[in-house]
């Protein structure tokens, strides 16, 4: 995983999409109460788990304030809800803002002088901060300190303003944009890795547990196979297949039930959408499994370049699905086989060859 691959996660707003990465409405009202409350709680993420453990134990035994945090990975793995633990094993309030929400210094500032020490201030989206706030951060992470301008031109002064010890939590989907002296502010930076499907079966019992659903083994199986391994989707498809086992059985969420009530919201066994899917049967069944230009893909499907180049690609080159190319995009072989179309070279055009020259070519 390049965790500088900025483009890895750029992923627009949720939309009507149940796979998408971003947080809807109702995902965040449901979150508070789904949120793990403490690290013994918290699934999967083993190595950051165990590293975060190590700093907050010893800044604890230390009576000190746990150094600056920095977590880096795509949506909905959980960079929130362990900034809230974080707080929690420091027995520490937590502050949360984003970095869009800070445009100018003088909100920064604001913040900060209004923390009590120990206290945890959660940065969400730390890349997108403004240039003047940032440069402020530097200095409030390193010395406890920030230089508040008053008056403007020749006459403006500096005045120092002492602050409280504090831990800076902040979260990034894109590490890579963060410039080098903010990077090297935090004390411990920890990569969320995308869950394994057996991590997210046991988020999807600890979800229903609290929904009060009853779900079978085979039934979060199901559910976590088509979550793309993300915690947040996770949760939203349990939702939707909680509906569907309450209208359509008897409320028990058995694998064939939430395998019927995926297949109605058309997340396929692998998680893909139609969206997804879209892109692939047009790539390998009109353009023989490319390779194609991004604008003459997303005409075929009929949407907006971007659409298919932000939303649908970036899970579809996870999987392993399709390849970006100078020459354009191309289908793996991985993809024929999961739309079935591997063996179907005796019908017309090119859809039965499977794409091997010029894979990795151009
Ligand atoms: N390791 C985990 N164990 C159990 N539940 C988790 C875990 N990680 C995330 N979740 C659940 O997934 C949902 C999304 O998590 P969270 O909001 O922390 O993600 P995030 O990385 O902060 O997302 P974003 O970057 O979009 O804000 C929450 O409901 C949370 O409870």
């Amino acid at each position: 995983m390049n965790w500088d691959d900025e483009s890895a996660y750029a992923e627009p707003p949720a939309g009507d999409r149940l796979v998408a990465t971003a947080a809807d409405g109702e995902d965040r009202a449901v979150e508070a109460a789904l949120r793990p409350k403490d690290l013994g709680e918290f699934v999967g993420q083993e190595r950051v788990r165990e590293q975060l453990d190590l700093v907050l134990k010893a800044a604890r035994a230390r009576g000190a304030t746990a150094d600056h945090v920095l977590l880096s990975g795509a949506p909905g793995l959980g960079k929130t809800t362990l900034s809230m633990i974080i707080a929690a094993e420091m027995g520490a309030p937590i502050r949360i803002t984003s970095g869009p929400a800070i445009q100018h210094a003088g909100d920064l500032a604001a913040i900060l002088s209004s923390l009590t020490e120990g206290e945890v201030l959660f940065l969400d989206e730390i890349h997108r901060m403004s240039r003047p706030a940032e440069e402020m951060l530097y200095m409030a992470m390193e010395d406890f300190r920030v230089d508040v301008i008053v008056g403007k031109g020749p006459g403006a002064t500096a005045i120092p303003l002492e602050l409280p010890p504090f831990t800076l939590v902040g979260a990034t989907t894109r590490a890579g944009l963060l410039p080098p002296p903010l990077r090297d502010r935090f004390g411990f930076t920890g990569h969320m890795e995308f869950y394994a499907p057996a991590e997210l079966q046991r988020v999807v019992h600890r979800s229903a547990r609290l929904l009060d659903v009853e779900i079978e083994d085979q039934g979060a199986a199901e559910i976590a196979g088509r979550s793309r391994g993300t915690p947040r989707i996770a949760n939203r498809l349990l939702r939707r297949v909680r509906d569907y086992a309450q209208v359509k059985a008897d409320g028990v969420i058995t694998r064939e039930i939430a395998a019927q009530a995926l297949d109605v919201y058309e997340v396929d066994a692998r998680g893909l959408d139609r969206l997804d899917r879209a892109v692939l049967t047009a790539l390998l069944k009109l353009f023989g499994g490319g390779p194609v230009g991004l604008s003459t893909l997303a005409v075929a499907v009929g949407e907006e370049r971007e659409t298919v180049e932000e939303v649908a690609e970036p899970f579809l080159v996870r999987e392993g699905l399709l390849a970006r190319t100078p020459r354009g995009r191309i289908a793996t072989p991985a993809a024929w086989e999961h739309l079935g179309l591997v063996n179907d070279a005796g019908t017309a055009g090119r859809a039965g060859t499977p794409p091997q020259q010029g894979l990795f070519g151009g």
